[in-house]
């Protein structure tokens, strides 16, 4: 294996007269946890799919554990586990019978299948759950099934499509977790998200809007190298600062998170703080801080046209 495990060339995909993935070019290495990371509709699924070589490209190729796509996927089916956006398994099975019916579509052979099985409800806590039926099963224990389908016939290569979606902050945590102990033991991962802190916690991630790769790099480094400052304002009416900051040629952009809002300004400006006090007036009841970028400034940032490459 080379330094790549996936490398996509102008990939695209259009259905009719959309652009559903816009000549994305992408490398990830061997190890990293890549994440792409943008909101609904910006091409997550469709990309992940022609990797997996379940769609076909319009456009572009793209070569994943040495196989070149489009082009006979064969292959990758060993080679790859997916873990699809909608729950795909038996709700009137058990997690026991499911996990036997995705160990005989890989082929796992008879006299190992069911030790893989027992060891994979120790790993995804379910043992407890082994005999029941998947549809009587919180959307938590439902997700850590699926995962440990997944991985069963032991992938190279796991695409997780939005896993976390439906579960709480602290079954996402523990989720993680596994993923991290899938990366020891030798995987490669790529997931969507839309949650910035499920980005932060991945090697890598590219941010897609509409289709397009708007940037990529490691999430300290694209914070690190963020086109802009930001200042965080509180106080009160902070819809009203938003709509005197908006139209100032020195700010980039505004949000408004809680009772708080994020200005990112120019990145030539000396001392933003005190421009952002400028622009509202002298107003004791407001103040004005800057601090470090996080990554939903780069979020924006990468999706303000007039910051994007
Ligand atoms: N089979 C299809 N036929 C027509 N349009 C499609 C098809 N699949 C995807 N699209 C369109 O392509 C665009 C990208 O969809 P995609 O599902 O890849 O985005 P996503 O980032 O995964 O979104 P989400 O976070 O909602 O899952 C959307 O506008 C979607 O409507």
């Amino acid at each position: 294996m080379t330094g790549t495990v996936v490398e996509t060339r102008g990939l695209t995909r259009r259905f009719g007269d959309k652009t559903a993935v816009d000549h994305v070019d992408l490398r990830i290495a061997p190890g990293e946890i890549y994440g792409f990371l943008g909101p609904n509709g910006s091409g997550k699924t469709t990309l992940m799919r022609m990797m997996t070589g379940l769609l076909t490209p319009s456009e572009g190729s793209a070569t994943v554990l040495g196989t070149d796509l489009p082009g006979n996927a064969e292959p990758l089916k060993q080679a790859i586990g997916y873990m699809t956006q909608n729950f795909s398994h038996y709700r009137d099975l058990t997690v026991r019978e499911n996990l036997g019916f995705v160990g005989n579509i890989y082929g796992v052979p008879r006299r190992d299948l069911s030790a893989r099985i027992d060891e994979l409800l120790v790993t995804y806590d379910l043992v407890g759950q082994a005999d029941q039926r998947v549809g009587g099963m919180s959307g938590g224990q439902r997700q850590k099934m699926a995962l440990a389908a997944a991985v069963l016939h032991r992938p190279k290569l796991l695409f997780l499509d939005e896993p976390t979606s439906a579960v709480d902050p602290e079954t996402r945590r523990n989720f993680w977790e596994q993923l991290f102990d899938l990366v020891d033991e030798g995987a490669s991962i790529i997931v969507s998200t839309h949650f910035m802190d499920e980005a932060e916690r991945c090697h890598r991630i590219a941010i897609l809007e509409r289709g397009v790769k708007r940037i990529d790099g490691a999430p300290p480094a694209l914070m690190r190298d963020l086109p802009a400052q930001v200042v965080e304002v509180t106080g009160r009416d902070m819809r009203g600062a938003k709509a005197r900051l908006d139209p100032a040629p020195e700010v980039l952009s505004t949000a408004q998170i809680g009772a708080r809002l994020r200005v990112l300004l120019r990145p030539d400006l000396d001392r933003p703080e005190a421009v952002v006090r400028t622009i509202l007036g002298a107003r004791e009841d407001v103040s004005a801080e800057q601090v470090d970028p996080n990554l939903e400034d780069v979020f924006v940032a990468a999706t303000t046209p007039e910051l994007a490459a």
